[in-house]
């Protein structure tokens, strides 16, 4: 790790702290985290920064847990099981925090391009692709104006609809490697079709990646379709 890197990570696992505090004493967060609550205090009004075990353990064990748990408090389900999530990717700064526990508590590959689809994945994409300093590209289900050349994914859903997914052919370079990730997975339908793009652009994938799993079948559909790490932060 290069010296801006240890930096990088010190830095997000002040951000972690910060955000752990906002709904605990400074003995709580001791106990949270076992690290001694005077540290916690300099961490936390930036007078110290913690070293890098310390920072790595927050960000990569204790973020984790603590932001699955944050994320489990925001989702509302309905009587009829379908998910709102708005509170989550409305929440840019939350999903700003998320990212590098994303990307440090997974095994994905470095991407050159995070993928979704629009809508709901486009704030978590645009926040993943920020932290690795990446492109962030969104298949939509229309063709966007004024762009003439397109990659295609078409699938028939379990209803019956035909759905397409069309991505402007320039988003993805031939070799890329792309992580794949959407706010919510569940038939695995969407991840699908992502992959399916992936693969007309002959790139390669990076990994899956959903916040919510709505249930194990979205998860285990998209494993089916590649080798690359797939998971989510959390399951209903
Ligand atoms: O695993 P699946 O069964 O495919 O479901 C997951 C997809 O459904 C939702 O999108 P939706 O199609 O509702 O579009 P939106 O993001 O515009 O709301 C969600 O954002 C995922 O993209
Ligand atoms: N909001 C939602 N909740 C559950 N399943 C879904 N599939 C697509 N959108 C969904």
């Amino acid at each position: 790790m290069n010296r801006a890197e240890k930096a990088a990570l010190q830095l997000r696992a002040v951000d972690v702290l910060r955000m752990l505090k906002e709904t605990r004493t400074y003995d709580e967060l001791a106990e949270t985290t076992a690290l001694p609550a005077g540290d916690l205090n300099r961490y936390v009004n930036g007078h110290v920064l913690p070293g890098t075990e310390r920072a790595r353990n927050v960000v990569e064990e204790l973020g984790r847990d603590a932001l699955a748990e944050e994320l489990t408090a925001r989702i509302r389900v309905d009587d009829d099981g379908y998910i709102d999530n708005s509170a989550t990717v409305f929440d840019q700064p939350f999903l700003d925090l998320v990212a590098p526990v994303v990307a440090n508590g997974f095994d994905f590959d470095r991407p050159d391009v995070v993928l979704t689809a629009a809508t709901d994945g486009i704030t978590l994409a645009a926040s993943l692709a920020s932290y690795y300093g990446t492109r962030c590209a969104y298949a939509k289900k229309r063709k966007e104006t004024a762009v003439e050349e397109f990659i295609e994914a078409r699938e028939r859903l379990q209803s019956g609809i035909e759905l397409t997914y069309y991505l402007p052919e320039s988003a993805i370079d031939e070799g890329d490697s792309v992580l794949v990730v959407d706010d919510l997975i569940r038939s695995g339908e969407t991840q699908e079709l992502l992959l399916d793009i992936v693969g007309t652009a002959n790139a390669d994938v990076a990994g899956v990646f959903a916040l919510i799993a709505a249930g194990d079948d979205g998860i285990q559909r998209a494993r089916n379709h590649t080798d690359a790490p797939v998971g989510s932060l959390t399951t209903v």
